[in-house]
């Protein structure tokens, strides 16, 4: 981190985007050093405590420590944003595979750069994004990467690309046992449908997505490319195109409305000079490119295996919490004898299993939020030396190199799990009335306890089916397992 940037150095570095945490800036410079690559600066609240999902700037918690224990490096730093970088590199990247994750490097940046760099991006910044979040000005250093939606310029293949951005979200649907009898639903509708109501009840969206994660996580061509025109029919803040690192669909910072017929023509026009084809054969032609990066790379079969390791649920996790904060439960506090009984197991755990579920549980959270980056670029004729994978689009008889990259990679906080605990209720119980689904059981029964669980068997069985503890058949009789699934060979390192 020897390099600082200073106030003049904040010219060459333009809007690229955000999200809730932090600003990209892309560089249009001319040094070396910084050539094909984006900054990350983090941002905080307007008002204190407004934000939520704006950075929890403090270091690591005592408690978090003790999650994290393994991982010797993150746990010896003292600031959130070095462990955050490290939390990339030493516990995701093995995960999900290193030639998919880029850690990036921190820069040292005066207030001065961040300040005027902050003025120069705040009228292309989302008026909602601007009104609740601003740069941090306290923060002394940014996060360098590459830019993952253009290709370097390395004299191979064209200097035309383009790139998708698709954050997928939970690819699968729960099977803990200790999803209670009121939240069965769960089991059927994925999560992402059922989030659609309480944002459009919240004014978050003006209309419901058509994308369905089950789609896009399926492995079938047909339901993959059917994942990724509902995408760009419905992109919300869950699909963008870029053209030579421009957006051309989708919103800059945020959410986007709908996909109307002038966004179409313009992504259509646009991407003829990349895509051969006829004309209105374009935009369908890349939905092909992406079906088949998607599958032949199988990266979003690594992405799923870690969002699986949420085996318990928020509804089980959230005791293996108070387990390790050593607290009261405030979830079977409110709960009769008979019912609470349905968590003993997991309020007999041993701390180091309890420490295992929240560790598993916050790794899944981030591959449930992150994003993916595949860009593609025609390839020079007779260039056989290419190091980069390739798709062939059969209908154009172009072949494509492609890369992918997982981005936004952070680390839950803990202290978020209580929130977690009680959107997840909200999301389900705003689907359930704005869908009027009754499941005919009276209040009480509603409340609490988990559900009588038939995986194999069907969710109305689930959901008529008297309220038994089933503890055997729980996942807490295998604490231990499933260990994290080291998807790269050895044991994963942290
Ligand atoms: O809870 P979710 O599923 O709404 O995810 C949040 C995202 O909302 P989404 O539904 O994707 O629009 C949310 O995205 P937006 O701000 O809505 O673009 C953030 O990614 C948030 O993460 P963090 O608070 O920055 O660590 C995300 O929070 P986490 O749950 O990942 O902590
Ligand atoms: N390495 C990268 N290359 C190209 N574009 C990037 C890169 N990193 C981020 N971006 C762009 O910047 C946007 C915001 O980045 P990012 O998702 O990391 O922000 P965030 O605030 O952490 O998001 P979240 O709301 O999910 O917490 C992305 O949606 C993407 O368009
Ligand atoms: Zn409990």
């Amino acid at each position: 981190m020897e390099l600082t940037l200073t106030e003049q150095d904040a010219a060459h570095w333009v809007y690229r985007g955000e999200g809730a945490a932090n600003i990209v800036v892309s560089y249009t410079g001319s040094s070396p050093s910084f050539i094909g690559k984006v900054m990350r600066i983090r941002k905080s609240p307007r008002k204190a405590s407004t934000l939520p999902g704006v950075r929890n700037t403090i270091a690591l918690s005592s408690h978090e420590r003790l999650i994290w224990q393994e991982v010797h490096k993150l746990i010896s730093s003292s600031d959130k944003e070095i462990a955050g970088q490290l939390y990339v590199d030493h516990v995701m990247k093995p995960l999900l595979g290193s030639k998919y994750v880029d850690a990036g490097t921190h820069i040292l940046v005066t207030k001065e750069f961040l300040k005027t760099v902050e003025k120069n991006v705040d009228s292309q910044r989302p008026a909602w994004r601007v009104d609740v979040s601003q740069v941090d000005k306290q923060c002394d250093f940014a996060l360098l990467m590459s830019d993952h939606s253009i290709f370097p310029h390395d004299g191979q293949g064209s200097s035309h690309s383009i790139s998708v951005e698709i954050k997928p979200k939970c690819g699968f649907l729960p099977l803990s046992t200790f999803i209670s009898e009121g939240t069965a639903i769960k089991k059927k509708i994925t999560r992402f449908e059922m989030h659609q109501a309480l944002k459009l009840q919240r004014g978050e969206i003006s209309q419901r997505s058509v994308y369905n994660p089950l789609d896009l996580f399926s492995e079938s061509k047909e339901r993959v490319h059917k994942a990724i025109k509902n995408l760009f029919t419905t992109p919300q803040n869950n699909f963008r195109v870029f053209l030579n690192g421009s957006l051309t669909l989708g919103g800059l910072g945020g959410g986007a409305e709908s996909t109307d017929a002038c966004m179409a023509k313009v992504l259509e026009d646009e991407l003829h000079s990349v895509i051969q084809a006829g004309d209105g054969q374009c935009t369908e032609n890349l939905f092909t490119l992406v079906t088949e990066a998607v599958q032949k790379s199988g990266v979003l079969n690594q992405l799923l295996e870690v969002q699986k390791l949420d085996r318990f649920d928020v509804e089980g996790a959230i005791h293996a919490y108070y387990n390790i904060i050593f607290q009261q439960c405030k979830v079977c506090k409110e709960l009769n004898k008979e019912q609470a009984k349905a968590y003993t197991s997991l309020h007999s755990a041993s701390l180091e299993e309890s420490l295992r579920i929240i560790k598993d549980y916050l790794i899944a959270a981030t591959a449930k939020d992150c994003s993916l980056m595949i860009c593609f670029r025609p390839r020079k004729e007779n260039d056989s030396g290419s190091s980069y994978n390739t798709v062939y689009l059969e209908s154009t008889k172009q072949a494509f190199d492609y890369k992918v990259h997982f981005i936004d990679l952070d680390l839950k906080r803990l202290n978020k799990v209580e929130e977690y605990y009680e959107l997840d209720k909200k999301i389900v119980s705003c689907y359930k009335q704005m869908n009027k689904i009754d499941d005919g059981r009276n209040e009480d029964a509603k409340l609490q306890g988990p559900e009588v669980t038939n995986q194999q068997g069907s969710e109305a069985a689930n959901l008529q089916g008297p309220k038994v503890a089933n503890l055997q058949g729980s996942e807490v009789t295998n604490l231990q397992g499933p260990k994290v699934p080291n998807l790269q060979g050895p044991e994963v390192a942290y």
